[in-house]
């Protein structure tokens, strides 16, 4: 599908606000028949977006992307290509100069920042917390836009939180400050935050970083299993291009800010992607659970995409 393909998803089959599931979660709509397919979470839609910091020139433009509802879609693109922006516009942290990002059919500024946290869940690259705070600590301010203002943790939020742990592998730092963990104990103690929010719609900044083969994988199954299970709808920014490929249902690629190409792994990943978009020399091939990426070598800068074959 072309960058500037409307794709014709419906928008109309969006889910009932979240509803609480036979488990407790509040994730999706939850469903009475546990076989059956869960409801699927409503989708983000960009449309005519300009996005830029402090209104200087835009950092990102895009006509229309949808983020499917309750499909996993992966954002890649080089560094810099505005990915970590575009995820920030969707979670309202980022107002567009032009344009608007809507989250079932709302512009998500529309909504109040504890509504939409309730809703919508994001894993930011900038992680900021008191270095004494617990893990158990930070996956329990995950709750807080699920109570009161004054109210105190209930057992829906105790266990929401035991979840989140759980689903992650963190039980074991549960009680452990955040300030003395390894760079990948403290990405999965801050994802366990984000996934105690029990939103329908997650946004995930890089969730793979700084983890271990297993842990990355840990990470994409319990992603893979929110999705299955409650219909949540994700958009997942991941650098590894093969695993992206494999992980997810769509791919977004960005390039200087702009849609290069959506839609359906097996389409979009090709070895000219490879090349004009992220520089580099690959074979492409097709498994059994989509494309696979064998990278060879780094194009020369000074290569433009045309068909000179130079690498360094
Ligand atoms: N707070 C900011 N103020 C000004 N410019 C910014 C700010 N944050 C990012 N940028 C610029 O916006 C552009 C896109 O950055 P962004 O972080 O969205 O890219 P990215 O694709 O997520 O990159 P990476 O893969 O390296 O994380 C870059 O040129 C960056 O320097």
């Amino acid at each position: 599908m072309s960058a500037d393909d409307t794709g014709g998803r419906d928008e109309t089959s969006r889910a009932a606000d979240a509803a609480v599931a036979d488990d407790g979660s509040t994730v999706g709509s939850g469903s009475a028949d546990p076989d059956a397919d869960p409801e699927p979470s409503p989708p983000l839609s960009i449309s005519d977006v300009a996005l830029s910091y402090g209104g200087g020139e835009p950092i990102v433009e895009a006509e229309r992307l949808e983020v499917p509802a309750g499909e996993i879609t992966a954002l890649i693109g080089p560094n810099g290509s505005g990915k970590s922006t575009l995820l920030k516009a969707m979670n309202a942290e980022l107002s567009p100069d032009r344009g608007a990002v809507t989250f079932d059919g709302t512009a998500v500024e529309e909504y109040g920042t504890t509504e939409l946290a309730r809703r919508l869940g994001l894993l930011s690259q900038a992680h900021t917390a008191p270095e004494s705070t617990t893990v158990r600590e930070l996956a329990t301010h995950g709750r807080y836009p699920h109570r009161g203002f004054f109210e105190g943790m209930r057992e829906e939020d105790y266990r929401a939180v035991d979840r989140a742990l759980e689903r992650v592998g963190v039980e074991h730092l549960a009680d452990r400050e955040v300030g003395g963990l390894s760079g990948g104990q403290g990405q999965l103690a801050w994802l366990a935050m984000t996934l105690a929010q029990e939103t329908e719609a997650l946004l995930l900044d890089e969730p793979t970083t700084y983890l271990d083969l297993h842990h990355q994988l840990r990470v994409l199954d319990a992603v893979r299993e929110l999705n299955a299970e409650h219909g949540v709808t994700v958009c997942v920014v991941l650098h590894d291009i093969g695993q992206a490929a494999r992980f997810a249902d769509n791919l977004i690629v960005l390039k200087d800010g702009e849609p290069y190409e959506w839609g359906p792994p097996d389409e979009v990943v090709t070895d000219d992607l490879l090349r004009e978009v992220f520089g580099v020399v690959a074979d492409v091939g097709f498994g059994p659970e989509g494309p696979t990426v064998t990278p060879r070598t780094a194009v020369a800068d000074s290569d433009d995409g045309d068909d000179d074959d130079r690498t360094v």
